[in-house]
């Protein structure tokens, strides 16, 4: 039965029992540009703790660098590129690394500069993402668009996640490159996420960004690179071996039972949801025990509040 976190004694259990967290982002830490209550004091207390806190986001919009930026911006400190984890990174190292894409070929991307930068990092030069002739004026997906019209065919993977800039320009020409050459241009998702939590609204995700292409093609993606995909949690376990002891030391924190909730499942660690992204009571109340979190909160910042910082 999942446990709600409501007094001390849990937040100390907690703090005795975990040296590992994992931390979402969107939802978690933060909404868009927001930082959510006593986010950095708990980041805070449990570094000073000996914590270690790991920090991995299927937001695809921004690459690790960027995040780094944004740690700091919103007064997280001390944070290093190697305890940060996106899908954009994800999908970068799936293409390089599992596909061994060559990088004389060129990546298509519909998404944002995250994508672009950490493809750029492995040496793949890409079409598409943030080409300011997209999203030109009057940008329409006449015939007559040159990057509709020629498709490069040097192009040698499409690679689709978040982008709040999305047109139907960018939409047909995605839909070209995963019809080209028989529908054999991999096709990679950075992630499932259909919406995108934000104060209180749900706003459209990377997911339905992605089926939209998914319908139009008639192709699912080759493969889906964010949580709960096990890769990312792969590398962290390889960077970090007392991860890997059963039982696990590791803590799992996220706003969304499918990705990060199960992300933290498949990966053997404990759970815990909290309130102030996707999920509701009623969604914890009515999930399935196998998918069920181990703990849920109504914010990170209980973890601090609670421990009489209130
Ligand atoms: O639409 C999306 O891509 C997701 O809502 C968003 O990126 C989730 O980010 P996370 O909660 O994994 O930080
Ligand atoms: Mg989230």
């Amino acid at each position: 039965m999942t446990q709600k976190i409501i007094d001390k004694q849990q937040v100390s259990n907690i703090l005795d029992q975990y040296d590992y967290f994992i931390f979402d982002c969107d939802g978690v830490i933060w909404l868009g540009d927001h930082i959510l209550p006593s986010v950095v004091e708990t980041i805070d207390l449990l570094k000073k703790r000996g914590k270690k806190v790991i920090f991995v986001t299927n937001n695809s919009s921004k690459s690790r660098n960027d995040y780094l930026q944004k740690f700091n911006k919103i007064g997280i400190q001390g944070i290093t590129k190697d305890e940060v984890f996106g899908s954009s990174y994800a999908s970068a190292v799936y293409i390089n690394k599992i596909m061994k894409l060559p990088t004389d070929k060129k990546v298509w991307v519909l998404g944002e500069s995250g994508i672009e930068q950490e493809l750029h990092d492995l040496g793949y030069e890409t079409l598409g993402g943030t080409d300011p002739s997209l999203s030109a004026e009057g940008a329409g997906a006449s015939d007559d668009h040159p990057l509709l019209k020629n498709l490069d065919d040097s192009v040698g993977a499409v690679v689709t996640g978040l982008t709040s800039k999305l047109n139907y320009l960018k939409l047909c020409i995605t839909l070209q490159y995963l019809l080209k050459d028989n529908k054999s241009v991999p096709f990679i998702a950075t992630n499932i996420d259909s919406t995108f939590p934000s104060h209180g609204k749900l706003l459209i995700g990377a997911g339905s960004i992605i089926q939209a292409v998914s319908y139009a093609s008639g192709r699912t993606p080759d493969a889906i690179c964010g949580k709960p995909n096990q890769s990312m949690m792969n590398t962290i376990k390889a960077e970090n071996p007392d991860l890997q002891k059963t039982p696990s030391r590791g803590l799992m924190v996220g706003d969304r039972l499918n990705t990060d909730i199960q992300f933290g499942l498949q990966g053997g660690l404990d759970t815990l949801l909290v309130l102030t992204g996707i999920e509701t009571e009623n969604s914890v109340q009515s999930v399935d025990m196998t998918a069920a979190p181990t703990y849920y909160a109504d914010k990170l910042g209980d973890l601090y509040e609670l421990l009489d910082h209130n």
